[in-house]
């Protein structure tokens, strides 16, 4: 064992492992607007440089110049840094961008930035709703995004670039997000990912950052972190939906027996590869699965890692709805908001009488799939795998 730990070491060590990319803002700077400044409040514009964060297409180096001095302007004032040297090309541009907006006021700045964002949003077909001023910014980071909107809690993996795979903040992030939607005044809470994916799973460099303690110590704290992580799902008290908008590995896939509806894009795939990585089952999904499918079908997923399709899901039962990648986006959420108009205690306590008769059952069945996977990732078939992926010699 300390033998593959020790090649995982020197892989982090060799910097052949990236670190987990975060993903990067680009604030805003634009055109003078003529004529009297609207007004975009402060919500606006924070709502704004998240919604920027989601961007589906890269709006290029020019607008993300115009978004970056247009930010800064309506954050800091007239430039106000000594300008850069002529071989500092990158930021020689971002200070000319900021500096030619001159004397332009904060609040003009902050309402062009809104603008640009809202324009760019529409026009990139963002993957997330847009959110108007009235709602309110939620908990979240970089990698998670939370929005709230006509009474639907959205919880957005915003990784695209790792395939929204989770890193251990993103499972600490998503816990916190939970418990504040369990708490808001929204009805519906929702999970989806931004970009192609909608989520790779367990985020293999989280096997790398070994602690003093050693990988005993790795495995049992992360055996702590799952087993959370899944109480959350298993007591969430509103309804929980998933909205799948591509492929699905691992735990996001295991966790899906724990929602209460599951929509998927045609393009999604369902793909759980325990063997393949040397752990075992997690999610509660030991159980739910085979409730959900049947012992043979669940075996075929979990024990040999069958790759579903979105419609060999919905014919399984893990999955409720496919619609089409192309009509995706907007049937859903038009769905989702007329379920959020339905009375929310009722549903509350219609979703508690289905899920109460088995919360006890499936908090035991996390604490027995969370002690087992401790010791299946202390084994070298999980470091061996982990190895291979991560020294890019294989993939699922
Ligand atoms: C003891 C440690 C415990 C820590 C925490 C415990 C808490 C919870 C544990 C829960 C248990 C969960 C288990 C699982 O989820 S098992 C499944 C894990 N996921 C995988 O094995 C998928 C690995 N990824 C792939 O096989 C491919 O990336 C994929 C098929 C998903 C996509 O392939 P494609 O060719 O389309 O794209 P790339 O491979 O080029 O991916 C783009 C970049 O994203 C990086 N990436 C993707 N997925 C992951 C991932 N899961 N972990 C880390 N990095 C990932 C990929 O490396 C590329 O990065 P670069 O651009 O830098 O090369």
């Amino acid at each position: 064992m300390a033998g593959v730990a020790g090649r995982l070491a020197r892989l982090w060590c060799s910097g052949a492992l990236s670190s987990p990319l975060q993903v990067t803002r680009f604030p805003a700077l634009q055109l003078h607007l003529c004529g009297p400044a609207m007004r975009a409040s402060q919500e606006d514009f924070e709502n704004a440089t998240n919604q920027v964060k989601l961007l589906k297409k890269d709006p290029g180096n020019e607008v993300k110049l115009k978004l970056y001095a247009l930010y800064k302007q309506a954050t800091e004032g007239p430039c106000n840094v000594p300008k850069p040297g002529v071989l500092d090309f990158i930021n020689k541009a971002k200070w000319d961008a900021w500096n030619a907006l001159g004397s332009l006021p904060k609040e003009t700045a902050r309402h062009n930035y809104v603008d640009l964002v809202s324009s760019l949003s529409a026009s990139s077909e963002s993957s997330i709703q847009v959110t108007p001023a009235a709602d309110r910014k939620q908990p979240g980071s970089d990698a998670l995004v939370v929005t709230s909107q006509d009474g639907i809690t959205t919880i957005t993996l915003n990784r695209p670039d790792k395939k929204n795979a989770l890193t251990t903040q993103m499972y600490h992030d998503i816990m916190l997000a939970l418990e504040a939607a369990s708490k808001d005044d929204s009805a519906i809470t929702v999970l989806t990912g931004n970009g192609d994916y909608y989520c790779s799973g367990n985020d293999l460099t989280n096997f790398t950052d070994i602690p003093p303690g050693g990988v005993e110590e790795k495995a049992r704290s992360g055996a702590v972190l799952l087993r959370d992580f899944v109480d959350r799902f298993i007591d969430f008290p509103k309804p929980l939906v998933a909205v799948v908008n591509g492929p699905a590995v691992g735990i996001s896939v295991t966790i899906l027996g724990l929602f209460d509806i599951v929509y998927a894009t045609d393009r999604a795939t369902f793909h759980t590869p325990f063997s393949h990585l040397g752990q075992s089952p997690e999610g509660c999904s030991s159980y739910t699965f085979p409730k959900i499918m049947g012992p043979s079908k669940a075996t075929e997923m979990l024990v040999f890692g069958k790759k579903l399709t979105a419609r060999e899901a919905c014919t399984q039962g893990l999955v409720t709805e496919v619609f089409p990648d192309s009509t995706f986006q907007k049937e859903v959420w038009v769905r989702l908001k007329a379920y959020s108009k339905l009375p929310p205690n009722a549903m509350r306590i219609s979703k508690q009488v289905i899920r109460n008769t088995e919360k006890e059952k499936l908090h035991a069945i996390n604490a027995e799939e969370s002690n087992i996977l401790r010791e299946r990732w202390l084994s070298d078939e999980c470091m061996n795998a982990v190895v291979s992926f991560l020294s890019k010699k294989a993939k699922l």
